[in-house]
């Protein structure tokens, strides 16, 4: 990936995080990180084909969600270790995987 995260700024999380709100994803009390959770039809069809094709993505991007999975269910949580704290990598991964999420509804 090239370049430094960098933590995102007051600024520029009142320009990209918005949007992610608007489609469920909230900023986690604690830590600096946003969180949502899928909920799908079911687990073969659904939510494995989902994080195959969020697999696939962050490993192009070299950047992983921190996932939990029970059936029909995929929680997810985005953070930038090398910043300590949520970075544009995360609001791209974020993106790409809403993109994901419509395409299997
Ligand atoms: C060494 C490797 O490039 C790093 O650990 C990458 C891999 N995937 C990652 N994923 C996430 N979510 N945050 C990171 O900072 C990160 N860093």
């Amino acid at each position: 990936m090239a370049g430094k995260a960098h933590r995102l700024s007051a600024e520029e999380r009142d320009q990209l995080l918005p949007n992610l709100r608007a489609v469920g994803w909230n900023e986690l009390e604690g830590r600096d990180a946003i969180f949502k959770q899928f909920h799908f039809k079911d687990f073969n069809r659904q939510a494995f084909g989902f994080m195959t094709r969020v697999a696939l993505q962050a490993e192009k991007l070299d950047h992983h969600p921190e996932w939990f999975n029970v059936y029909n269910k995929v929680h997810i949580t985005l953070s930038t270790h090398e910043c300590a704290g949520l970075s544009e990598r995360d609001v791209n991964l974020a993106s790409f995987i809403e993109q994901v999420a419509v395409s299997m509804a």
